[in-house]
């Protein structure tokens, strides 16, 4: 970790290669080229912000120094992380050899996404350490919150676990939900559908996700647990009515969920250049997912949007693989 001049500069290749997967066709929303249409989810970038928060999961407050991150690719067969394990980030971090840790490199996929499907540009913090494999972590099985067993409030204790403030419960939990949805496959205590977007922008990472809690849309228990709770309810109705402020405490929060177990001290900051996705509102809205969704699974139904964002994508494909191709060899 010790070179500050090639460091930078590798991590900014890899934001650009997690970039080019995510605008493989459908940007922030369905990636059909990555994920197989029997897949749970096919949501790329929301598998990947996903993935940044049940790598931190195994964190102890009683044990503030264990180094906890880097490993959920070794408990992908955890109940609490079922359907990340189609996720290319995790696959990536167990037998790509970067010369940084696999910490950072779920970290980075989980910015990438934010900043790239329209949240808040942030510096991206390096230098993690990776958990020891062999930690004893059996005494916190199951400890991520699991919102098809847990009530709210059991959910709400495991979030103080990881030291979580209430302004941090609602950006992370709720506002992280801007992305993607539930599965049938995943949650079946919460849709019968195929996909069940969380709210009406599921490829755009924005506040509509709180104006939807306040019109009375909620999906998971977590978040319908979030909106009627007096404690949190503020929090909602300010984000709602600010992305500005919402992203700002999305900035704070990220990092320090992040950086649970690492000695913050010790990293290094740095710019990231990313790109927000070209086509963010046409393809991010519930009706666009949906139907890149249907195409994706190979269903028949031509959906206007669906048929013009994967034209579109063909020729950025191009331009995405040139950059994959380009970013790869920088590393
Ligand atoms: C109490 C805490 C949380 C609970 C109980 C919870 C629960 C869930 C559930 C049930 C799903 C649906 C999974 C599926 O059916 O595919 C989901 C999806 C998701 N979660 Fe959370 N979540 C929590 C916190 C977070 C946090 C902190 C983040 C990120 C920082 C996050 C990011 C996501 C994303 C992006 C998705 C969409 C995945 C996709 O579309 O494939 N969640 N969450």
């Amino acid at each position: 970790h010790g070179n500050v001049t090639i460091i930078p500069r590798t991590i900014q290749g890899l934001a650009m290669t997690f970039v080019g997967h995510l605008d493989v066709p459908y940007g922030c929303s369905v990636n059909s080229d990555d994920m197989p249409p029997e897949s749970p989810s096919q949501n790329l970038a929301a598998l990947w912000l996903r993935a940044a928060f049940h790598d931190v999961g195994k964190f102890d407050a009683e044990k503030p120094e264990q180094v906890v991150s880097g490993l959920l690719p070794n408990y992908l067969n955890e109940t609490e992380n079922a359907g990340i394990g189609i996720s290319v980030a995790t696959s990536f971090a167990s037998y790509v050899k970067f010369n940084y840790s696999r910490a950072d490199f779920i970290a980075l996929a989980g910015q990438a996404v934010v900043i790239h499907c329209g949240g808040p540009n942030f510096n991206f913090s390096y230098g993690r350490q990776d958990g020891i494999r062999t930690t004893p972590f059996t005494s916190l099985a199951q400890s991520l919150p699991d919102d098809a067993i847990h009530t709210y409030d059991m959910m709400k204790t495991k979030l103080r676990r990881l030291n979580f403030t209430n302004a941090d419960i609602v950006a992370l939990v709720t506002g992280s939900h801007s992305l993607g949805g539930a599965h049938k496959a995943i949650s079946p205590h919460l849709t019968d559908q195929k996909f069940q977007p969380f709210d009406s922008t599921p490829g755009i990472f924005d506040n509509v996700v709180f104006q939807d809690a306040l019109k009375g849309k909620c999906v998971t228990r977590v978040d319908c647990g979030i909106i009627k709770d007096p404690e949190m309810k503020p929090l909602i109705e300010l984000y709602a009515s600010n992305q500005d402020a919402f992203f700002k405490q999305y900035v704070e929060s990220f990092e320090k969920m992040v950086n649970l177990g690492q000695k913050t001290s010790e990293l290094s900051s740095v710019a990231l250049d990313i790109e927000v996705h070209e086509k963010l509102a046409e393809e991010g809205s519930a009706q666009a997912v949906l139907a890149a969704a249907d195409a994706a699974a190979g269903g028949s139904k031509p959906v206007a949007t669906a048929v013009a964002s994967s034209k579109s994508g063909a020729s950025g494909n191009v331009v995405c693989w040139m950059v994959l191709v380009i970013s790869f060899l920088l590393l």
